[in-house]
């Protein structure tokens, strides 16, 4: 079984992520981690601290020479900030006289609407809201993208590759019947201020952003991830919690700020006649079963259909809005606004960097339960084994132990 789990505050010392149930066999060094990690600080919008801060990335455990050996892979993030927070993130009972006159520890008891500030203090019983923003600020999503990035490097030695990128921003949005870019496009997304492939909508992004920074305001955003190379069968529909899009759709709510999930089309789909909604079923030259659209995203019954998976989240505008929104100090019961220092004006793109990387854990996941094995070549093996045993409709009945030919698996995993 694959599992993880990430510790951590927004301004603590360390974050630190395990993730457990990974094969041996796999491509993995600090490099690839820290080049997923750099990704996920780019993009228009983003706030000052992405500027000045740097993750500074440690191995610790789980991998040899560029290699997993099949033990928990355990990756630290170390927050070069951290000499700044020492006495205010100190785990150990500090003087108050050390702490006095660092601005950052006033108590903060403006909780920001949007935020996790005040729900946080009554639940856990805080009377200021730093301890409930430490853990619930999307700082710690920087583990998730390094777990991510292991488990997709997992995914490409198997021949499935993710890519995510930006379908909008606020009020623009990329058209309808745009082309999906594929993980070859990576470059040219990782090149794109707001990781959007269409040029045009891009620049309209980049003004979005420009006016609602001018105007005190915050955005949010669709993205979309994009998985090639699925094979058919993961998930399944015999129970709720092993379908693969209730699996992905709980992983995508699960990022600070998404509030919404479609698998394929989504809500669109729901507003079509039945008859423009489905993918129909048609053969190929080779006599392969295959889809004339991809509406579905890839999946039915809870299961891929093999091939292409698409799936999109809904970010909602960054809580910390500079025109500050209104609010109850919670020391004095008075009206007054919320706190405000500093904040991202628009995260999507990281977002979207963030969504690719539980996504490839979510699939890596259900990759595992369905073909097993302890080292990369075992689970290769299965998987084209599984591909091999799947049956042509349109082939000759009498061959093989199939219903025709047998469905090859791709060349990468011969
Ligand atoms: C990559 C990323 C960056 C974010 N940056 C900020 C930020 O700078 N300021 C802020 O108030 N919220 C930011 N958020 C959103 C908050 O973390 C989120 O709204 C908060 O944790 C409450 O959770 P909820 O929105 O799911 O209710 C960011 C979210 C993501 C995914
Ligand atoms: C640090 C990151 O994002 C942070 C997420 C975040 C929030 O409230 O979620 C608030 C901001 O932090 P601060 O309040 O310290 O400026 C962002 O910078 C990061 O993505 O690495």
């Amino acid at each position: 079984m694959l599992r993880w789990l990430t510790s951590g505050e927004s301004h603590g010392k360390s974050l630190v992520g395990i993730i457990e149930g990974l094969p041996a066999g796999v491509e993995l060094t600090t490099g690839h981690i820290q080049q997923t990690l750099a990704r996920r600080r780019l993009g228009y919008g983003r706030g000052a601290r992405m500027k000045f801060e740097q993750d500074q990335v440690q191995l610790l455990a789980g991998v040899r020479h560029g290699s997993t050996m099949g033990g928990p892979v355990t990756i630290e993030i170390a927050n070069t900030e951290w000499p700044k927070w020492e006495k205010i993130m100190s785990a150990d009972p500090v003087d108050p006289a050390e702490v006095e006159g660092l601005g950052r520890n006033a108590p903060l008891t403006r909780p920001r609407p949007g935020h996790a500030d005040y729900t946080g203090m009554q639940k856990y019983g805080f009377a200021e809201s730093r301890p409930v923003l430490e853990r619930a600020s999307a700082r710690e999503t920087a583990t998730r993208v390094a777990l991510g990035t292991a488990a997709g490097q997992f995914l490409r030695g198997l021949g499935i590759t993710t890519v995510a990128h930006t379908t909008a921003v606020g009020t623009v949005s990329v058209p309808e019947d745009a082309p999906l870019p594929d993980a070859s496009d990576v470059e040219s997304l990782d090149a794109d201020p707001l990781r959007c492939f269409h040029q045009q909508t891009s620049e309209a992004m980049v003004a979005e952003v420009d006016a609602a920074h001018k105007a005190g305001e915050t955005l949010g955003g669709v993205v979309e991830v994009v998985v090639d190379g699925v094979p058919p069968g993961l998930g399944s529909y015999v129970h709720w919690d092993r379908k693969l899009d209730s699996r992905l759709a709980g992983a995508l709510m699960g990022i600070q700020a998404i509030k919404g999930v479609e698998i394929g089309d989504g809500f669109r789909t729901a507003a079509r006649r039945g008859s423009e909604a489905h993918d129909e079923i048609e053969l190929d030259d080779q006599g392969q079963a295959v889809r004339s659209t991809n509406r579905a995203g890839g999946i039915e019954g809870g299961m891929s259909i093999g091939g292409t998976l698409r799936v999109r989240a809904g970010m909602k505008p960054i809580a910390t809005v500079p025109r500050a929104l209104r609010t109850v100090d919670t020391a004095t019961g008075e009206a007054t606004t919320a706190h405000h220092q500093r904040s991202d004006v628009c995260a999507v793109p990281a977002a979207g960097v963030v969504a690719e990387a539980m996504v490839s854990l979510v699939i890596a996941q259900a990759v595992l339960e369905k073909f097993g094995g302890d080292s990369l070549p075992e689970v290769q093996r299965n998987l084209a084994s599984y591909l091999d045993s799947l049956p042509t409709l349109g082939g000759d009945p009498q061959a093989g132990g199939h219903d025709g030919d047998p469905v090859q698996p791709p060349a990468h995993i011969q």
